[in-house]
C-alpha cells in the first residue's frame, strides 16, 4: 500500500495553475491583494487539477494517537495516562479540539495507533461509520477507530521506537484513514495529534531530517522546567547518536527515533497527496511527519498546507525546509489539530474567492 500510494503522488497541474492565476488577474480587486490567499488558491488549483478547484467545505479531523517509551526518560512533566484520558475527552467532546471542530463544521475522528493504556471508552461512531462531516445538522460526533500496533514505542535511547514492521504498519493505517474520509466526501484533510512526549520524537524526526543540531529542533513541549529541557535536548541527541538514522530512509528513521502517530501522519499526509486532496498541518509532530512523507514523496509537498507556527522551535526549522509558510502564528502549541481547525477558514475563504467574486467585465468596474 505504501508503494502505491508513493507511486500515486504527481506534481502539480499546471495548466489548471495558469488559469487560476488569469481568473485571479480578472476578480474586483487590486492585484496581488489577497496577498498569500491568491497563490493558495492557485496551488489548491493545480492540486485539483481544476480551476476553480472545490471548495472544501467537508473538512475531517484526524487525532492520531500513541503512547513513547521515551517518556520513562522523563521528558515531559505529564504522566503517560494522559493520553487515553485525553483521547477519552476527545470522543466525550470536551476538547478544544472539539469547541474548534464544532465551530468550524469538521469531523474529528481519533486513530489509536498505540496508546499504552487499555482506553477508557467503548468505540462510537458516527451514524454512517464516517463521523458527521460539515452541514450536519447537529454538531460532530466524535468516533474512534482502534488500530492499536503496540502500547506504544520502546526507548529509543536504548533501542529503535519500532519494528520496520511497525512503522511501515502505522503508515499505512495513517493512508488507510487518509483514503477513508477522503470516500465518506471530505474535502480536506486536517492533521492532530496526542501522544505524551510526543514532542520528543518529533525534535529527533526533525533533526535527523534537516541536519540541524538537536539543541534547534527541540523545545519544551508541554512546559518543562530549565533543567528538563537541557536533559530533554540530551536525550534527542543521544537517541540520534546511538542510531545514526539515514534521512534518505525514511521508514527507517520513523522505526529508529520516530513514534507511531508520527509515523500514521506520514501516511495521512502520502494518503491525502495521493487522492489530490489538500492536507492542513497543525504544529510540529504534524511538521515532523511531513518531513517524512516529502522523503517519501518530495511531490506531497503541494498537497501540503501549514496551518499554524506552533511555539515549538522546531516547527518553525521544519518549515523552512519544507518551504512552507503557516498562515496563521499564534504562538500555540497545544496539538490535536488546534492551529489547522483555526487555519481551515483561511483555506476555504482562499478558495471561495475564485467561485464566488466577480471580474471586472461582470461586476462593470473600471480597471486602471
Ligand atoms: O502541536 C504542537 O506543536 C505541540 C507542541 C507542544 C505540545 N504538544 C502536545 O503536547 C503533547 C506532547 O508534549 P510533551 O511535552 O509531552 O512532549 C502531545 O499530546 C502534543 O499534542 C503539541
Ligand atoms: C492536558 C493536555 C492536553 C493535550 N492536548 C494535546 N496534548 C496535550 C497534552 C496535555 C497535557
Amino acid at each position: 500500500m505504501l508503494e502505491n500510494t508513493i507511486a500515486a503522488i504527481g506534481p502539480l497541474d499546471e495548466s489548471a495553475m495558469t488559469a487560476a492565476r488569469q481568473l485571479q488577474a480578472r476578480l474586483t480587486k487590486p492585484a496581488g491583494s489577497l496577498g498569500a490567499l491568491e497563490e493558495l488558491s492557485v496551488r489548491l488549483a493545480g492540486l485539483a487539477g481544476s480551476c476553480p478547484p472545490p471548495v472544501p467545505d467537508r473538512a475531517a479531523v484526524a487525532i492520531f494517537a500513541g503512547d513513547h517509551g521515551v517518556h520513562a526518560q522523563r521528558v515531559s512533566p505529564w504522566p503517560q495516562e494522559v493520553t487515553g484520558q485525553m483521547v477519552a475527552n476527545f470522543l466525550a467532546g470536551g476538547a478544544v479540539v472539539n469547541a474548534f471542530a464544532r465551530q468550524a463544521g469538521a469531523s474529528v475522528t481519533v486513530i489509536d495507533v498505540g496508546v499504552a493504556a487499555p482506553l477508557p471508552v467503548a468505540d462510537v461512531a458516527g451514524p454512517d461509520g464516517a463521523g458527521t462531516l460539515h452541514g450536519a445538522p447537529e454538531p460532530a460526533v466524535p468516533r474512534l477507530v482502534s488500530t492499536p500496533i503496540r502500547a506504544g514505542t520502546r526507548d529509543m535511547t536504548v533501542t529503535a521506537a519500532m519494528t520496520r514492521q511497525e512503522a511501515r504498519t502505522a503508515v499505512e493505517v495513517g493512508i488507510a484513514n487518509a483514503g477513508k474520509l477522503v470516500d465518506a466526501g471530505a474535502g480536506i484533510l486536517l492533521t492532530g495529534d496526542m501522544g505524551i512526549a510526543n514532542t520528543t520524537p518529533a525534535a529527533a524526526l526533525i533533526a535527523a531530517f534537516t541536519g540541524v543540531d538537536a539543541a534547534e529542533a527541540t523545545g519544551r513541549g508541554t512546559g518543562v522546567d530549565d533543567p528538563t529541557y537541557q536533559h530533554k535536548i540530551e536525550v534527542v541527541r543521544a537517541a540520534l547518536r546511538r542510531h545514526t538514522p539515514d534521512p534518505a530512509d525514511p521508514l527507517g528513521v520513523l522505526a529508529a527515533v520516530g513514534g507511531l502517530e508520527h509515523a500514521a501522519l506520514t501516511g495521512f499526509v502520502l494518503g491525502a497527496a495521493a487522492r489530490r486532496v489538500p492536507v492542513l498541518l497543525d504544529g510540529v509532530i504534524a511538521v515532523s511527519a511531513a518531513l517524512a512523507a516529502a522523503a517519501f514523496a518530495p511531490d506531497s509537498v503541494a498537497a501540503m498546507v501549514a496551518g499554524h507556527r506552533s511555539a515549538e522551535p522546531g516547527a518553525t526549522v521544519a518549515l523552512r525546509r519544507l518551504g512552507l509558510t503557516p498562515l496563521i502564528d499564534l504562538g500555540l502549541r497545544l496539538g490535536e489539530g488546534t492551529g489547522a481547525l483555526l487555519a481551515l477558514p483561511v483555506v476555504t475563504g482562499a478558495v471561495r474567492v475564485l467561485h464566488e467574486v466577480a471580474t471586472f467585465d461582470s461586476a462593470g468596474v473600471a480597471e486602471k
